[in-house]
């Protein structure tokens, strides 16, 4: 099939590749000159294990480019996919600027019937939109259709080309058969494709985004309940999630979830529930559990330091919002360090991939070691928030000799606590005694 990807991000640029790699024609196609300039010369713009390479054997195989020109791309496409980003605006709410800029764009191409499916997360109702905006300039025939995407950073190849589940939603049968076609290829039986109308494929994101952050969050607030009762919530983790009822997945309690999905899809979903009148009370409380988690490591820092913070440096192990990624959007690190530099601390931070974005926003304000040892250096602290596995079994005499004082704080909950306290560190995780 002829594909036109429109937005070449973390979903777009996997997607892409994804589509090609099964043997469809795919045009990746964006606004951002610089991007589509380094693609072009065979550069990744984002750290994902895998990607690389496979974007260089479809590449070669002729089957995946990349450009500028939309309108080029959205004339000789069958499927033209929206993967534009969905920010969040001032009031929560999703952004649509850009998935409209693009429907609009796609309405003033139409040269045939076309399929036109969002990838994007966007709000319920979002298909409707996108259609009117595309009738506004053609009566061409097209079909519009919701096909969220579930993959996870650090394993998008995996998930993407590998799905549990694929959703399409369309009030367009013909719409419908294409997109079952062009996934056919990636699920193992028929039933792993879930076909619905588009404003419960839509709703079906959000509700998955929100439900896996809810067990975090929930697992998050016991956390801090156990710490509290001198109970251990890795004992206690383990044991829950025994129960297949419930499973062991997405209950790791820690420094809060970041990331561009869980943060802003929970808010865009709480303003959808208002929007009609509905307050998601579950919702809201995953929210407001997940702000107080990122900041628990910086009060259990002043704490032990008795508020004294100001002239300190404290070294931070991981910047990027989760292993395997350099994305930093929302992440907790970002947090801790904000809260550490308005006290007055100092950060020496490092991390495997994230230190260039993590530059760009704080500029000098800090200082990055391009050895996790050298983060070390007359520290006060180390705070671990990613539990990158070059973190998991660091050379603690090493590490002992080079903090000023033996304090460990453990955002991830990966370190023994027992075997660290009798090497003489203070030790404090997530909700463990
Ligand atoms: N990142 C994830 O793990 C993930 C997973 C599932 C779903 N999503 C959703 O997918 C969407 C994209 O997310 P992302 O992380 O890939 O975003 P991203 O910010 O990495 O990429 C978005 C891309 O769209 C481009 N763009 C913006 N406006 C455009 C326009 N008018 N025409 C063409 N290109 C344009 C940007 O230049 C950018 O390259 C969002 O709605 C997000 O919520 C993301
Ligand atoms: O038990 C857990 C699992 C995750 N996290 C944190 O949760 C955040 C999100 O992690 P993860 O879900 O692995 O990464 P994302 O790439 O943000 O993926 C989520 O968001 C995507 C965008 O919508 C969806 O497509 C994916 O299905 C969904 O898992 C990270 O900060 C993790 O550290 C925890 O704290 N505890």
């Amino acid at each position: 099939m002829q594909l036109a990807v429109i937005g070449t991000g973390y979903v777009g640029l996997v997607a892409g590749v994804g589509f090609a790699d099964i043997g469809n024609d795919v045009v990746c196609v964006d606004v951002d000159e610089t991007k589509i300039a380094r693609l072009k010369r065979g550069e990744v713009p984002i750290y994902e294990p895998g990607l690389d390479a496979l974007i260089e054997t479809n590449v070669k195989a002729g089957r995946l480019t990349f450009s500028t020109d939309i309108a080029t791309a959205i004339r000789a496409a069958e499927v033209v996919i929206i993967a534009v980003g969905t920010p969040p605006a001032a009031d929560g709410s999703a952004d649509l600027s850009a998935v409209f800029s693009v429907a609009e764009t796609i309405g003033k191409n139409l040269n045939g019937f076309k399929v036109v499916v969002t990838k994007s997360t966007v709000p319920v109702g979002t298909a409707d939109r996108i259609e009117e905006r595309i009738r506004r300039h053609t009566t061409q025939p097209f079909g519009v259709a919701s096909n969220p995407e579930f993959l996870k950073e650090g394993a998008a190849i995996e998930d993407f080309m590998k799905p549990d589940r694929v959703v399409i939603g369309s009030n367009n049968a013909r719409a419908l058969e294409v997109l079952r076609n062009l996934y056919t290829p990636l699920v193992r039986k028929s039933e792993d494709i879930h076909e619905m109308d588009a404003r419960s494929a839509e709703l079906t994101k959000y509700a998955a985004n929100a439900m896996l952050a809810t067990r975090i969050s929930f697992m998050n607030d016991l956390a801090v309940l156990s710490e509290k009762l001198g109970a251990d919530i890795e004992r206690v983790r383990k044991a829950v999630g025994a129960d297949p009822r419930i499973g062991p997945k997405f209950l790791y309690p820690g420094a809060g979830f970041g990331g561009s999905c869980f943060p802003k899809d929970i808010s865009a979903l709480i303003q959808i529930g208002q929007g009609v009148g509905h307050e998601l009370e579950v919702v809201r409380a995953v929210e407001s559990v997940n702000k107080r988690q990122k900041r628990l490591l910086f009060e259990k820092l002043r704490r032990h330091l008795d508020g004294a913070l100001e002239g300190r440096t404290v070294a931070v192990w991981g910047l990027a919002f989760k292993p395997q990624t350099d994305d930093i959007r929302e992440a907790p690190a970002l947090v801790m360090i904000r809260e550490l530099l308005e006290a007055g601390a100092k950060v020496r931070a490092h991390d495997p991939e994230a230190m260039d974005n993590v530059r760009a926003v704080l500029g000098d304000r800090i200082t990055y070691c391009e050895n996790m040892y050298e983060a070390l250096e007359g520290a006060d602290a180390l705070a671990l928030l990613t539990e990158w596995q070059e973190y998991r079994q660091p050379d603690f005499e090493r590490v002992k000799r080079l903090l000023r004082t033996p304090t460990l704080l453990d955002g991830r909950n990966i370190w023994d606590p027992k075997a660290l306290r009798a090497l003489g560190f203070w030790y404090t995780g997530i909700g463990r005694p």
